[in-house]
């Protein structure tokens, strides 16, 4: 392959952080031509954030036992995957599903190099998170005001300031923060979301201290053209090493859209083993990409995860036959009989 190797430096990323183990993947990218496709960059290394023990299982009906869950973040863990969303420190009574966060916590075997970043919505959840032995959390906005109401109860702006009360906290605590928008080209409930309002929001995120804004297409609605208008617009006020992609495949469009993202410098990715997965206030809307199928079409790329695609689908298998479902990534059903 004629690869020829460029060095990215942005200087955006020299300001102080406490998530030192990204400053590796973010600090510096190493970006080369695809070679076969002459003139089309992609990163050399990406990192997989595996959200399936959190968004994967946030929506299943009956409740995931706490065994289940610990025994498939260990495997998960053993995949080589660098980042495992465990669980989220939000209200029992709106998402019961994860009023387990405190025992998922204890329960999970830690390896060294790897993060579990938590959900924290606000104050209360983020000094739970840590007094369950969190050492990095997530805070998660919405592009769309009424998204924002029945997800998290309040608007976007109220949202900012309880996010403000959780970095204060965070930075005290040197805990690094992660933030998600949500609804970045589509609500359920507004329709057709402004480029412009998701860059309003991953800018404030990324001004009060979020080290990475990971950009949801929470309904899967986005196509390669709705995803590159509005990254377009986030990479004006965001720089590009800071920024993740979080594709739902509702429409299908989730490899295509993650391939567009890496097309435009984005070098982190957030999937879920096995395609579990959807919002609880984003009805219809189908599970985030397979982890799967990402790292195999990364794989192919030439691109490196550090991921093992055996163990990771042996991790998808698992939590299938557990929850008695067929898989939804299209390489495990084209390898397995599930
Ligand atoms: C944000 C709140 C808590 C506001 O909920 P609220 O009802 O407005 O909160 P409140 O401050 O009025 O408090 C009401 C009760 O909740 C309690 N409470 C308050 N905070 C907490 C907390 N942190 N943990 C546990 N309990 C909490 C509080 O103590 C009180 O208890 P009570 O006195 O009635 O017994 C609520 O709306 C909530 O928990 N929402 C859950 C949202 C959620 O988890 N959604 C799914 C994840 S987001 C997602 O999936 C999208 C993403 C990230 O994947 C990206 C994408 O795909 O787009």
């Amino acid at each position: 392959m004629m690869a020829s190797a460029i060095r990215l430096i942005n200087r955006n990323i020299l300001r102080p952080r406490t998530g030192q183990q990204y400053l590796a993947f973010s600090s510096v990218i190493h970006v080369k031509t695809a070679g076969l496709r002459a003139g089309i960059a992609l990163p050399e290394k990406v990192k997989i954030v595996e959200v399936g023990p959190r968004d994967g299982l946030q929506n299943e009906k009956t409740v995931v036992p706490t065994e289940t869950k610990i025994n498939l973040i260990n495997m998960l863990s053993e995949s080589g995957l660098p980042a495992i969303e465990a669980t989220s420190f939000v209200s029992p009574k709106w998402v019961p599903q994860m009023a387990d966060q405190v025992e998922v916590m204890q329960g999970i075997s830690k390896k060294p190099g790897v993060s579990y970043p938590v959900l924290t919505p606000n104050l209360k959840g983020f000094q739970a998170a840590v007094k369950a032995g969190a050492s990095e959390v997530a805070i998660f906005g919405a592009a769309s005001e009424l998204f924002s109401k029945k997800n998290i109860n309040c608007s976007v702006e109220e949202s900012l300031q309880r996010f403000d009360d959780v970095m204060r906290a965070a930075k005290e605590a040197a805990v690094p923060v992660r933030g998600y928008v949500s609804c970045v080209v589509g609500c359920p409930y507004e329709g057709k979301v402004a480029p412009e309002k998701v860059a309003y929001v991953a800018k404030r995120l990324y001004s009060m201290g979020c080290y990475e804004i990971s950009l949801g297409d929470t309904i899967g609605v986005g196509t390669p053209g709705s995803m590159t208008e509005m990254l377009e617009a986030v990479s004006k006020e965001v720089p590009v090493s800071a920024l993740a992609v979080h594709c739902h495949d509702t429409y299908g469009q989730a490899l295509a859209n993650i391939l567009v993202a890496l097309q435009m410098g984005i070098s982190v990715v957030d999937s879920s083993v096995a395609g579990l997965g959807g919002c609880p206030y984003a009805q219809g809307a189908s599970g985030n990409v397979a982890t799967e199928d990402v790292v195999y079409m990364l794989h192919g790329l030439g691109i490196q995860t550090g991921v093992d695609l055996q163990k990771l689908m042996d991790a998808g298998a698992f939590i299938c036959r557990t929850l008695n479902r067929k898989t939804s990534s299209k390489v495990a059903q084209a390898t397995c009989k599930l």
